[in-house]
């Protein structure tokens, strides 16, 4: 579609610990459309941040990116190197953490750590510094917060100021890695609503990467699936939650508490595989009700069912 402007194929990242390779991604692919919200939902250790750090080539080690193409706006972010892709990075994509510490300094005062970002990718001093109180202001921060340090201001407007230092040079696309999970209920309806109002303002796509379906259900145009490492389904918001196509979704979609569902959460039974062996074939296959004999031994193929649908399932391949 012409308006993709992130689409990750075949992306695989491996862990190289002392006790064994951690297969932490393996094939995953994704796409996000300009000024969408791309929810990547899965459980803990499913590989979401793995994933979402990959956009920014920001892997741990002793993580490394195995194989696959990381596009953005057809810049494929696995090629390139030292200025390139430091350049990349703020310019094509940007991340926000769950921890705003993550990214701010606690000795220096916000106004300087915003300036620096502008400077570092070449913008003339004349011009960073009037743009620092216009970044301040898009974020909901008054221009005073300039002087301030970080411990000085509250959880979400450390939070706007991380936001406000990866939106500076205004990225096509943005990561949010849990961006509310540290805060309080209020305040993380301020932050998704700043993101919201910054994608519409400026048509960037942002990857909220979350455990939370409600959240994802509030929030996201799109929904990818993760499981084990995997991307299973991914597909507009609501047709995923309304009739999904994979079987770890709907099990996903029954283990969370649900107003609108008489039923009482079921757990899914079993336990996600260890990603040093993960299992052949299927990675769900050990725990989906409706296994057939082939899923344990073959992988299935990324299928499209349904136009804008996308699954990886032997329920819906040929
Ligand atoms: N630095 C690391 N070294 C080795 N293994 C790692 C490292 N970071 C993550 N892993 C492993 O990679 C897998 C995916 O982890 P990741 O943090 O990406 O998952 P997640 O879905 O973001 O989980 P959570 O919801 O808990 O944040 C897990 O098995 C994890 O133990
Ligand atoms: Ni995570």
């Amino acid at each position: 579609m012409a308006d993709t402007v992130l689409r990750v194929e075949d992306l695989s990242v491996y862990y190289y610990t002392l006790r064994g390779i951690v297969r932490a991604v393996e094939g995953a692919w994704l796409e996000a459309r300009r000024g969408e919200l791309v929810a990547i939902v899965g459980e803990s250790g499913s590989g979401k941040s793995t994933l979402g750090y990959s956009l920014l080539r920001l892997v741990p080690p002793p993580g490394r990116i195995v194989k696959g193409r990381i596009l953005v706006d057809g810049v494929d972010l696995t090629e390139l190197q030292g200025d390139e892709l430091r350049r990349a990075r703020g310019e094509l994509v940007s991340i926000v953490f769950q921890d705003p510490f993550t990214t701010l300094d606690p000795v220096r005062r916000i106004g300087d750590q915003l300036l620096e970002v502008l400077l570092e990718h070449g913008v003339p001093e004349e011009e960073a510094r009037g743009r620092v109180p216009q970044l301040l202001e898009s974020v909901g921060l008054p221009r005073e917060a300039a002087r301030a340090y970080p411990h000085q201001l509250s959880g979400g407007q450390r939070q706007r100021v991380s936001i406000a230092a990866a939106i500076a040079l205004e990225p096509r696309v943005l990561v949010a890695d849990e961006p509310t999970t540290a805060l309080d209920v209020i305040v993380q309806k301020q932050i998704m609503d700043l993101l919201d109002e910054l994608r519409r303002r400026h048509g960037m796509a942002v990857v909220l990467v979350t455990h939370d379906i409600a959240l994802a259900a509030e929030r996201a145009s799109s929904i990818a699936i993760m499981y084990a490492g995997k991307i299973v389904e991914q597909g507009p918001a609501e047709e995923v939650l309304r009739e999904p196509l994979h079987p770890y979704t709907r099990a996903l979609l029954d283990s969370v508490p649900d107003i609108d569902n008489p039923r009482w959460p079921r757990p899914i039974p079993g336990q996600p595989p260890d990603l040093r062996r993960p299992p052949p074939g299927c990675r769900f296959a050990p725990r989906c009700p409706v296994v057939m004999e082939k899923c344990r031994s073959k992988e299935p193929p990324v299928v499209s069912p349904r136009p804008g649908r996308k699954a990886a399932c032997w329920l819906h391949a040929p």
